[in-house]
């Protein structure tokens, strides 16, 4: 099929950089977004000045607060946060058309990854996913780039990449949906555990050692659920730890530098606009990996942390103190 008029679902910075991808080569791009301000922002100044402040905007992104103006759209990318995706996707005119899910995390009151939760909603749609190590900033100033496009079919694939890509935004194809899924829903849990490790003065050999034995977690879960182990290793999974692990411009790795700093979860999350995925990520991870016997010790951490479960002390202890396994991804 032909992929000519995109809509971007979300007008956070991730929702408004795709939407500068879209209109990369001039092609009228319609971007719903939630609040009112935000799209006077867009259609008068060309910025969106609440989520991605200082980038000057294609002006062939139109914004709008009318979900039902996405009815004449061939494919959508859906970019709202993971909590919120099921609700928004309720409400819009879907009728079959390809979506693109951009959001990053599992939906906490049911468990679902976020393709079960749209092909729940919208049956009839081919359902995709595009992750990887992709800071909005970065990839809305057009500096290189490459994501993971997972399609439920090639021909699918081959037509949205050719749409999507830019000489600046490179489009690996897989058919690995729940690799690229899981990829992107586990690294922020594991940047908040690398923020910690960088506020609590720990060392650059302990954060090494951290990602790699979050990847380790990665894999085992991912491995567990069908994910393919190359999809892992590819941008959606590694590049992105290794992106949000190195950071303060992650807002998952910045979180958890905060935590460690002395400040409580619970009043960061409270005061926060923009969206730390890793802190509605963690807990539910946590809770399918206890019941499945998953062996998460770091992201099991994490939760604890957000929760005040554990202290920082006890958790750092309890990590430091587990008995080394035989191998290292078992
Ligand atoms: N910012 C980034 O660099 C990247 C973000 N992502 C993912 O994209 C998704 C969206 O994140 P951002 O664009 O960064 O958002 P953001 O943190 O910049 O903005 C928050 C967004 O949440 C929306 N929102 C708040 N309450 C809502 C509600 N009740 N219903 C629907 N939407 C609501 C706001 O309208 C706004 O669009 C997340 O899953 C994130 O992990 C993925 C790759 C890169
Ligand atoms: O997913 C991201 C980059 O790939 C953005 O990470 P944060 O949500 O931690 O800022």
């Amino acid at each position: 099929m032909t992929i000519e008029r995109l809509a971007v679902i979300g007008g956070g910075a991730w929702g408004t950089a795709l939407a500068q991808v879209a209109a990369g080569s001039g092609r009228e791009t319609l971007l719903w977004v939630l609040e009112t301000e935000v799209a006077d922002s867009i259609n008068t100044i060309g910025e969106n000045s609440l989520y991605l402040p200082g980038v000057p905007l294609s002006p062939a992104i139109r914004a709008t607060n009318d979900l039902g103006a996405l009815a004449d759209c061939d494919a959508w990318l859906v970019v709202t946060p993971a909590q919120h995706m099921r609700s928004v996707l309720e409400q819009a005119p879907h009728s079959g058309k390809p979506l693109v899910l951009c959001s990053k995390g599992i939906e906490n009151k049911t468990g679902l990854m976020l393709h079960h939760v749209a092909a729940e909603v919208c049956p009839d749609s081919p359902i995709n996913v595009i992750s990887g190590p992709t800071f909005a900033h970065e990839v809305a100033a057009a500096k290189p780039t490459a994501v993971t496009l997972a399609c439920a079919n090639w021909e699918l694939g081959e037509d949205l990449r050719e749409r999507i890509a830019l000489p600046s935004f490179r489009i690996y194809l897989t058919d690995d949906i729940t690799g690229a899924e899981i990829g992107g829903a586990v690294k922020n849990v594991l940047a908040i555990a690398c923020g910690v490790v960088e506020g609590s003065n720990l060392g650059q050999n302990a954060r090494a050692a951290l990602i790699a034995r979050g990847f380790a977690e990665m894999a085992r879960f991912g491995l567990a659920h069908g994910a393919r182990l190359e999809t892992l290793t590819g941008m959606a999974g590694l590049g992105d730890l290794v992106l949000t692990c190195t950071s303060t411009s992650s807002r998952n790795f910045s979180l958890g530098k905060a935590i460690a700093e002395g400040r409580s979860a619970k009043e960061l999350m409270s005061d926060r606009r923009t969206v730390a995925e890793g802190a509605f990520t963690a807990p539910v991870l946590r809770r399918i990996a206890d019941e499945q016997g998953i062996d998460m010790p770091i992201v099991t951490a994490v939760d604890d942390l957000l929760a005040e479960r554990r202290s920082l002390p006890e958790v750092l202890e309890a990590l430091r103190t587990r008995p080394p396994r035989r191998t290292e991804l078992h």
